[in-house]
C-alpha cells in the first residue's frame, strides 16, 4: 500500500480515538479540582498556543494569565506547566517520590538504549544503579585528579593556539575545548574531528536533540507510532541509531584500557560490572548532559561579562590580583575568588542553557497549589521563568551579580540544575569548569568586541528552545595583557 491510501484510515482513527479519549477523560474529571486551563481543541488539544520558536517564553506568559500552574494537553497527552518557586518545590520537594520517574516514549526508549541509561530511565532500581556509578565511578572524587590533569592541559592548548589581534568566534573555541575535555575523560581520547561515516560526533548530538523535540508518540502516546512511520521520523531514528550505535562501536573498540585511578575514564570505570549498551547509555548521557550546556553556559557568561564593562573591571581585578606572575591558573588559584563565583551563579540564574527541567511523570494522585494532578500526567517546570519571576528577583532581566550579596536565595528561587532525586548529577563539574575556563581567560588576555563596537550593544537574542544558545555567535578579539600599565 502506498503513502496516500494509508493516510486517510489513519486520520480517521486518529480523529475518533481522540474524540472518545476526550469524552471519557472530561466525564472522569468532573469532580476534581484542576489546574487552570486554556481553552483545547479536540486532537490537538492546545498545541495550536504554545507554538513558538521560544517555548519558555510562551509558558512564561501564559502563565501570566492562567497562573503558575496550568493544565495542557499535547495532542491527547495532558501535562502540567509549573512556573513559581513555591510550586517547584512542592513538586520536587514534598512530592518528588511521586514524581520521579520519565515518561514513557518510544524514541526515548531507542535513544538511550533501551533505558538502560539515567536520564530517560525510569525510577527504580536500575535507575539507582546507574546513576550511582556515575556520581560514585565517574563524576566522584576518585576522578577529580585525572579530570584536572586533562582540564589543565586542554585548556593550555588554547591559551597557546589563541589567534591573538584577530577575530574569533568565541562559541567555537569553547565548544571545542569543551568536546575535547568530555570526550577525553569519558571515551579516552577526543573524537572531535573523526567523522563516522561521513557525520561528526556534534552533528550525530544535534541529530539526537532533532529526534527528542520531534518525536508525535510523546504527544500521542498510543498512535503517535503511526504518525512517526508515515512521516519518515521512524526511518530516521534508525538511521540516526545505526550511525551512532556504529560510532560508539568504533570508540568501544579503539579504547585503551588503563589500570591507574589517575588515567581511568568512564569506560575504564564501568567495563567490569557493566553491559555494552549500559556503557553506551551512560557515554550518551554524559555527551548530551556535559557538552552543550558547559559550553553554552560559558558563553553566555562571557557574553554578559563582555556587555556589562563594570562587571568585567571588577572580574578581571579580582582574578588578577589574587594571582600574578603565572601563566595559567588552577583549582587552588580560582578558591578565593568570590566575585567569579557569583558571576557564574548569576549567569545560571538568567541563561542556564535547558530552559525547562526534563519531564517526569506523576504515578499517584496528589496535590500541587490546591489542584488535583492525575497519575500519567506529565509534569514540566519553566526554570527559565522562574530564574527571572520578578516577584523573586528585582529587576530579574539585569545581570547583576552582586544581587547574591544582598539576597538571601531559597532552595528552589533558581533552579538550573533541577532538584529532587532527579536532579543534575553534573552540577560541580559544570561549576568549576566554567569558573576554571573563564578565571584562564579573562587572566592574562583582554578582549574586545570587533569594529570598534561599543559593550552595551553586544546583541544578547537567544535561539531555540530544549537548549537556549546565543542566536549569533560571540564574536571577540583577544590580545595580551600588557601587565606594566
Ligand atoms: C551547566 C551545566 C548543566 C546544566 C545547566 C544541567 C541541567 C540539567 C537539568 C535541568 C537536568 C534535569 C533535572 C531535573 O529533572 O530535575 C539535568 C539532568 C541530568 N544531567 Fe545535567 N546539566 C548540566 C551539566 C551536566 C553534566 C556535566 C553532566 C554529566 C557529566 C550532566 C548529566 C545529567 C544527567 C545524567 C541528568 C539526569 C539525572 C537523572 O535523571 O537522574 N549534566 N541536568
Amino acid at each position: 500500500m502506498d503513502f496516500h491510501s494509508w493516510l486517510l484510515p489513519t486520520i480517521f482513527v486518529l480523529f475518533f480515538s481522540c474524540i472518545m479519549i476526550w469524552k471519557k477523560s472530561s466525564m472522569r474529571t468532573s469532580n476534581l479540582n484542576l489546574p487552570p486551563s486554556p481553552p483545547r481543541l479536540p486532537i490537538i488539544g492546545n498545541l495550536h498556543q504554545v507554538i513558538s520558536n521560544s517555548l519558555h517564553r510562551r509558558f512564561w506568559k501564559m502563565s501570566q494569565t492562567y497562573g503558575p500552574i496550568m493544565l495542557l494537553h499535547f495532542g491527547s497527552q495532558p501535562f502540567i506547566m509549573i512556573s513559581s518557586s513555591e510550586l517547584a518545590a512542592e513538586a520536587l520537594k514534598t512530592h518528588d517520590n511521586i514524581l520521579s520517574t520519565r515518561p514513557y516514549s518510544r524514541t526515548l526508549e531507542r535513544l538511550s538504549y533501551n533505558y538502560m541509561d539515567v536520564v530517560f530511565s525510569p525510577y527504580g532500581e536500575h535507575w539507582k544503579l546507574m546513576r550511582k556509578v556515575l556520581v560514585t565511578e565517574f563524576l566522584g572524587s576518585k576522578r577529580t585528579k585525572f579530570f584536572k590533569r586533562v582540564q589543565d592541559a586542554e585548556l593550555k592548548n588554547l591559551l597557546d593556539s589563541l589567534a591573538y589581534g584577530t577575530v574569533v568566534n568565541f562559541d567555537d573555541i569553547i565548544k571545542n575545548l569543551v568536546v575535547d575535555i568530555v570526550c577525553k575523560i569519558t571515551v579516552g581520547k577526543s573524537y572531535r574531528e573523526v567523522k563516522f561515516r561521513g557525520t561528526t560526533l556534534e552533528e550525530m548530538l544535534d541529530e539526537f536533540i532533532i529526534l527528542f523535540m520531534g518525536s508525535f508518540s510523546e504527544i500521542y502516546p498510543k498512535y503517535g507510532w503511526i504518525l512517526e512511520d508515515l512521516s519518515g521520523f521512524t526511518r530516521r531514528l534508525d538511521k540516526h541509531m545505526k550511525n551512532y550505535d556504529g560510532f560508539l562501536e568504533m570508540i568501544l573498540d579503539e579504547h585503551i584500557d588503563h589500570t591507574s585511578d589517575d588515567e581511568k575514564d568512564l569506560i575504564d570505570a564501568c567495563r567490569s560490572s557493566m553491559t555494552r549498551d549500559e556503557i553506551k547509555g551512560l557515554i550518551t548521557n554524559v555527551f548530551n548532559g556535559a557538552i552543550d550546556t558547559t559550553s553554552t553556559t560559558t558563553v553566555w557568561a562571557m557574553s554578559e561579562i563582555v556587555k556589562n564593562p563594570k562587571v568585567l573591571q571588577k572580574l578581571q581585578d579580582e582574578i588578577r590580583s589574587c594571582s600574578r606572575g603565572k601563566s595559567q591558573l588552577d583549582e587552588s588559584d580560582i578558591a578565593n575568588m568570590t566575585y567569579l563565583k557569583l558571576v557564574v551563579k548569576e549567569t545560571l540564574r538568567m541563561h542556564a542553557p535547558p530552559p525547562m527541567l526534563i519531564t517526569r511523570e506523576c504515578v499517584s494522585p496528589i496535590q500541587i497549589g490546591g489542584y488535583d494532578i492525575l497519575p500519567g500526567t506529565r509534569v514540566l517546570i519553566n526554570s527559565w521563568g522562574i530564574g527571572r519571576d520578578p516577584r523573586v528577583w528585582t529587576n530579574p532581566n539585569k545581570f547583576n551579580p552582586e544581587r547574591f550579596e544582598n539576597q538571601v536565595v531559597g532552595k528552589f528561587d533558581m533552579i538550573p540544575f533541577g532538584g529532587g532525586r532527579r536532579s543534575c548529577p553534573g552540577f560541580n563539574f559544570s561549576t568549576s569548569a566554567i569558573e576554571i575556563f573563564l578565571a584562564n581567560l579573562l587572566y592574562n588576555i583582554d578582549w574586545k568586541l570587533p569594529n570598534e563596537m561599543m559593550n552595551k550593544d553586544l546583541d544578547m537574542t537567544e535561539e531555540g528552545s530544549l537548549f537556549i544558545v546565543r542566536k549569533t555567535p560571540l564574536c571577540l578579539i583577544p590580545s595580551k595583557h600588557n601587565w606594566e600599565v
